[in-house]
């Protein structure tokens, strides 16, 4: 079998805490605390967890715009911390993000012609694609090339984002909440861009969502995270439709139903609580302080992720629909 597009291994990130005038040590964030993902050649792989789950740290990881402090990444089968700057440099081709806040992703001071000619310059290459038919190619005018960011709405301006990543035809994409921030309206223009663009160029896309509503419509897989670590992995169809584990249950049932009547009958799983801090994680399931099901169990041994069909893990002692 051919090695996945890109494969992390118990990803693990702590970012230090530190308090007062002499910046003493508080303690670590564990931002990111063992997740592995693998996303195959033209698949879109949905990470969807809520705000603070390490979502944004785990897509800095994978497109390596920051170190892990253990864990590996592999892109065709090669390992990145092996690879020197030189050979680093088409495998930082090869991966691209597109971010949430499309305004402060680009340099408000240059135009969206130098913007789309960067990505080139740090490689050291001229351009093979005139900027006018990357414009095109994302929905935008040739006449868009002299003008700056702040003259866009948001997600025209997110379209300059969109045509940066692949200004150096990428492989994978990794879209941290590419849609968060606009109206409604413009989600649905956006991702159905990102799917068309994902047929054109063959791209895959690790799409980070904090709901499962939008990740539905895009991807392939789901990953579900939740304080750091990934709880659940299926296929979307089996995600939306035999989720198993209380969390993944919990998210789906707060997006909204297209029927009304169904939406007024469903049941709501509200979590009890907020997410702990990051700074001092429950002990055993990190899930298990909001946590409908939670048994002594819990808190004396934390689930590891493990297969429960083909293509399906949980991280749970008692997954939905298994008790
Ligand atoms: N540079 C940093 N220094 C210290 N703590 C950090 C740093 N970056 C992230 N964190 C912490 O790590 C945890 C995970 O943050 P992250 O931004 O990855 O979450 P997220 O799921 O993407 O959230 P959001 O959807 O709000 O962006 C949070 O508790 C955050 O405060």
């Amino acid at each position: 079998m051919n090695a996945p597009l890109l494969q992390a291994r118990d990803l693990v990130k702590r970012f230090p805490v530190r308090h007062g005038l002499t910046r003493r040590l508080a303690g670590q964030v564990r931002a990111v605390d063992g997740v592995s993902v693998r996303v195959d050649a033209g698949e879109t792989l949905g990470l969807v967890g809520e705000s603070g789950c390490g979502k944004s740290t785990v897509a800095r990881l994978l497109t390596r715009l920051i170190e892990p402090t253990s864990g590996t990444v592999s892109v065709s089968g090669r390992e990145l911390t092996t690879l020197d700057g030189r050979l680093m440099r088409p495998v930082r081709r090869d991966l691209q993000m597109i971010f949430q806040d499309p305004y402060s992703s680009l340099n408000p001071r240059h135009t969206v012609r130098q913007i789309l000619t960067a990505p080139y310059r740090y490689q050291g290459l001229t351009p093979d694609e005139p900027v006018e038919e990357l414009l095109e190619r994302v929905g935008l005018r040739p006449e868009h090339a002299a003008r700056y960011p702040h003259e866009f709405s948001g997600g025209q301006a997110q379209r300059i984002g969109i045509a940066r990543a692949l200004a150096l035809r990428p492989r994978l994409v990794v879209c941290d909440e590419p849609v968060s921030a606009l109206d409604v309206s413009v989600q649905a223009q956006i991702l159905n861009l990102l799917k068309d663009l994902q047929q054109e160029y063959g791209l895959a896309y690790v799409f980070i969502a904090h709901d499962l509503g939008a990740v539905r419509q895009i991807s392939t897989r789901v990953a579900v995270m939740y304080l750091g670590t990934v709880v659940e992995t299926a296929d979307r169809d089996t995600l939306y439709g035999r989720a198993a584990h209380p969390y993944t249950h919990a998210l789906l049932s707060a997006v909204p139903l297209p029927d009304p009547d169904a939406e007024r009958a469903r049941e709501r799983i509200v979590l009890r609580g907020d997410l702990p801090s990051p700074l001092a994680p429950p002990s055993g399931c990190p899930f298990r302080t909001r946590c409908p099901r939670a048994a002594d169990r819990c808190a004396a041994e934390r689930p590891l992720l493990r297969t429960i069909a083909s293509g399906h893990e949980v991280a749970c002692h008692y997954p939905e629909g298994r008790t």
